[in-house]
């Protein structure tokens, strides 16, 4: 079995009357990425921060490689690396001097001109923090996480407010770390940043663990195959007609005004039945989309909110 690098037993933490992390257990395996997924204020950056020492926990136990530890001391820092929700740099310095200052607070630390190749910031080094695009700042946050060559990653949602294109470089990135050995432990409100980053995803809401496991367990314990949604047209009532025609095969049915979303495990018969009593009844039938469930189906089943208003 691979190693476990980070565990968390039962931690908690209460601000006033909030129980922003509320008896929360899990772990991380060497090489893994672990995506912490849940809307705001679901207790992710907190359980992050406590990890990295920048919080107190009330209560809870972490061991890092296997020992349990009370404080997060000089040696788990040398050893992980953090990217906080938002950084905030010196707007004066230049990318190179900033890189250079992070360097400077490990004992050991990768070598500042290769850094910035790999996180292709090559070009910007010479440019000041103040004139940098959102996507670059990130890459340099990213950059400053792994200067001290760390073992694990903690990224605080590191794609928040990016355009389509910088995320999906981050996402790169944050592959290639990974398959450069590194064990990396992410939040996110996107599902799927979650789907295509993580090797096992901890859904968090309020404060506690909802559901574990690979987006694929996530997505099969759903039980359906499919989702179909459509637009019915005419004046004729589908919910009359929707419990007759559906009674033979397993799925649901839910409407919102004229939208309908049916989840289905025989997408087939289910579509066979809707066209057939769309006929029969002079329904026009538009809009249908059939899409496979994802994180956002498992959340909206187990909280019955989105994952994102
Ligand atoms: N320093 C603090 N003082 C008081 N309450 C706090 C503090 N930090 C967080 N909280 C509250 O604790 C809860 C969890 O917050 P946390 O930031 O951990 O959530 P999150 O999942 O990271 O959300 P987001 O995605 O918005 O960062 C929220 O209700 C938040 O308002």
């Amino acid at each position: 079995m691979e190693e476990v690098v980070v565990k968390v037993n039962n931690l908690k933490k209460q601000y006033k009357d909030v129980k922003a992390v509320d008896d929360v257990s899990f772990y991380v395996k060497k090489k893994e990425i672990v995506a912490i997924l849940g809307p705001n204020g679901a207790g992710k950056t907190t359980t992050l921060e406590i990890l990295e020492g920048l919080r107190k926990r009330d209560e809870g136990e972490i061991y890092y490689f296997g020992e349990k530890v009370d404080q997060i001391d000089s040696n788990i820092k040398e050893k992980i690396g953090v990217q906080l929700q938002s950084t905030v740099f010196f707007q004066n310095l230049t990318v190179i001097e900033t890189l250079r200052a992070f360097a400077g607070l490990y004992q050991k630390s990768l070598e500042v001109e290769k850094v910035l190749t790999d996180f292709n910031l090559e070009e910007k080094k010479r440019s000041r923090i103040s004139k940098l695009s959102g996507g670059q700042l990130q890459r340099l946050a990213l950059a400053t996480a792994v200067i001290n060559d760390p073992e694990i990653l903690f990224l605080d949602e590191p794609t928040t407010g990016l355009d389509p294109q910088a995320r999906r470089n981050t996402w790169q990135i944050i592959s290639n770390l990974r398959n450069s050995g590194k064990t990396i432990i992410l939040t996110t409100h996107y599902m799927e940043e979650a789907e295509f980053l993580a090797d096992r995803v901890y859904i968090f809401d309020q404060g506690k663990i909802i559901a574990e496991g690979s987006v694929s367990e996530l997505v099969n314990s759903l039980g359906m195959n499919s989702i179909i949604s459509f637009k019915i047209n005419s004046n004729g009532n589908f919910d009359d007609i929707s419990e007759k025609l559906f009674d033979e095969i397993d799925l649901k049915v839910s409407k919102n005004e004229n939208f309908y979303r049916i989840e289905t495990v025989d997408l087939e018969n289910a579509l066979l039945k809707i066209f057939e009593e769309a006929r029969m009844k002079k329904f026009d039938i538009s809009d249908m989309i059939i899409r496979k469930p994802n994180l956002e189906d498992v959340f909206l089943k187990l909280t019955g909110k989105r994952l994102r208003d």
